[in-house]
């Protein structure tokens, strides 16, 4: 560390001017280049050229952080550290990463990396503005976010900060797929995140906004040496719990297997639980595994909700977020859904009613010590009674405040709520020992549970829960569904020609969303539509998108996976009826069922 302000070259006059300008525009030659001891590497930097991030000396860097100090350290995460600067020049705000020298050595592989993310620019992601390639030295500098991450906002121990609400958790849900949505659909060539989870989800501190989450730290697997060694199966960059199970089979990654990854954080919002802990019991330890029977039935579903919500959420929305949880955990990644569909329905859920919403009504957590994976049978008469008369006791609660404040108010059991939070706060450092560092590991557990399934069936059922989400009593989410859907069915027929006929069939579903904004009778006849739609909706589906993405063969289906679909397909049904799923075992055909 001595030899950092003086070992670095010293940048050029006009770089330091262009930055003075607070210029971070696509430069035309990085001044690393222009720098004395790269010249080994100069002419040797592919897209360099075109980079869209300013070119930092070290010293500069070193400068802006103090020297790298202690009091600077933001953190540490897989990647190296992460140091609080501010640029002398312009006196912005950066958090500065000094990547660990792993996997980063190769200059060309490193500035074409940062070419790539330096022109990825949206809300929802951690902008990187500039970079340091002196020498071995590898450092990425992002504008400075004053946020907490979703991890300690979540699952943390901060009693100053009260709980997140549902809608609160569906607004983070909903920004961080648009984020995901970017890098896989709008970067060019697309960037797949590898390695998201909730400490890489960055939250605003400013006026309680949630709606500004911001992804971080993507594409930095690739930078940080995932693909780089020839001689050797492909590593696994990602974190154990959130990694989809044919990357810890193979180290492939595809944008599905973000889409995993994503439905794990999304599983962490509802439930409240880590995706890795080791202070639960053996059966519980691993999110997805636990959750994997609990998908099967729908009645279940309220009781996997996070206890600290208090059964503040409307039911349906918890039935189509776990629904959604589900089909981006399922085991085949053909069978997941684009990140852009996920978007769709979140941006829908995020929403809060402008109309109280009734409480669950199935037997839930009497006590936020319970998080059950109890059977139904296991809620004794007495349990059921207590639960009712509390509901009945509490239903005028549940108006459009309560909502906002959701389980921020948390009227009931403070204390166990306090308790709770204490216990998950100490189940953290176990946990983020053993979810953070298990990089490079490529363990078979991983791959939970998960029902496979056919992905030809899964694109229907998207497009039927897609449709489903507009049978809501609230009017302006109607609207707001219908624009979705709008906007969806384009991007679809301009992605792929082959989706002509999907085009023709969301039109129909377009038309009678029009329709639907008149009543809640004939709402049902949108849905129906929907439906129909869905049913057309067949060989240029979800899966076909992907695939031609090349993303790997489609298997066939099993008597499981059916099972698994036509529950979650009922959950998201039993949400718009918003009262307990009539859940059918028989798996009888959709055009049977209505
Ligand atoms: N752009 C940023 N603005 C403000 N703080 C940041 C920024 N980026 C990272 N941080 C902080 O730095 C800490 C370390 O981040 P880092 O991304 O290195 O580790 P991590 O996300 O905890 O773990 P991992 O590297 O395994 O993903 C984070 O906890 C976060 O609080």
């Amino acid at each position: 560390m001595n030899c950092f302000p003086c070992c670095g070259p010293q940048k050029n006059k006009q770089s330091n001017s262009k930055r003075e300008h607070g210029s971070t525009t696509q430069q035309e030659v990085p001044s690393a280049s222009k720098a004395p001891d790269m010249k080994k590497q100069r002419g040797d930097e592919g897209d360099a050229t075109n980079i869209n991030a300013q070119n930092y000396t070290f010293r500069e860097l070193a400068t802006a952080t103090k020297n790298f100090r202690q009091e600077c350290l933001l953190g540490e995460g897989g990647y190296g550290r992460v140091y609080k600067g501010v640029i002398p020049a312009t006196g912005q705000a950066v958090a500065v990463k000094q990547l660990d020298r792993h996997g980063t050595e190769n200059s060309k592989d490193f500035l074409y990396e940062v070419s790539l993310l330096s022109h990825v620019n949206h809300e929802n992601l951690v902008k990187l503005i500039g970079y340091c390639a002196d020498g071995e030295q590898r450092l990425l500098v992002y504008e400075y976010y004053p946020a907490s991450t979703l991890e300690d906002r979540l699952l943390g121990n901060k009693t100053d900060e009260p709980p997140l609400n549902w809608f609160d958790r569906m607004k983070v849900a909903a920004g961080a797929s648009k984020g995901l949505e970017y890098l896989h659909d709008n970067a060019n060539p697309p960037v797949i995140f590898r390695d998201l989870k909730t400490c890489n989800i960055l939250l605003g501190n400013e006026s309680n906004n949630l709606n500004n989450a911001k992804l971080s730290d993507f594409g930095l697997a690739k930078l940080c040496g995932a693909d780089k060694m020839n001689n050797a199966p492909p590593r696994v960059m990602g974190t154990y719990g959130y990694c989809a199970p044919e990357y810890t089979r193979t180290g492939q990654v595809s944008m599905k297997s973000d889409v995993y990854s994503f439905g794990v954080v999304l599983l962490e919002l509802i439930t409240g639980r880590r995706a890795v802990d080791t202070t639960k019991p053996n059966d519980e330890q691993n999110l997805v595994s636990w959750a994997q029977p609990l998908f099967r039935d729908p009645k279940k579903y309220p009781d996997m909700a996070d206890p600290l919500l208090n059964k503040h959420f409307p039911e349906k929305d918890l039935n189509q977020a776990v629904a959604i949880a589900a089909m981006c955990l399922q085991e085949e990644p053909e069978a997941r859904p684009l990140i852009g569909d996920v978007v769709t329905a979140l941006s829908f859920l995020s929403t809060a009613p402008t109309e109280p919403f009734p409480p669950p009504s199935l037997p839930a957590a009497t006590s936020v010590s319970r998080h059950s994976t109890a059977t139904e049978s296991e809620y004794s008469e007495s349990e059921s009674e207590e639960e009712t008369s509390d509901d009945e006791g509490t239903d005028n609660e549940y108006d459009s405040s309560a909502q906002n404040h959701g389980a921020a108010s948390a009227k009931h059991k403070e204390n166990d709520v306090s308790s709770q939070s204490k216990k998950r706060a100490t189940s953290k450092k176990s946990s983020r020992k053993s979810s953070t560092r298990s990089r490079n590991e490529t363990t078979s557990a991983d791959a939970a549970g998960g029902n496979a399934s056919s992905s030809g069936k899964s694109s229907k059922k998207w497009k039927s829960f897609v449709g489903n989400l507009s049978h809501k009593s609230n009017s302006s989410k109607k609207s707001s569904i219908k624009e979705i859907s709008q906007k969806s069915s384009k991007k679809n027929s301009t992605k792929e020609p082959s989706q002509k006929s999907s085009r023709k069939s969301s039109t129909k579903g377009k038309s009678s969303g029009k329709v639907s904004s008149r009543a809640e009778s004939e709402d049902r006849s949108m849905i129906s539509s929907h439906r129909t739609a869905s049913s057309q909706y067949t060989g240029s589906s979800m899966s076909d998108r992907s695939s031609s993405r090349g993303s790997g063969s489609i298997r066939s289906d099993t008597n499981g996976s059916r099972r698994t679909e036509e529950s979650m397909r009922l959950a998201m049904e039993s949400g718009d009826e918003g009262t307990g799923p009539p859940f059918d075992r028989t798996g009888s055909s959709e055009s049977d069922r209505r």
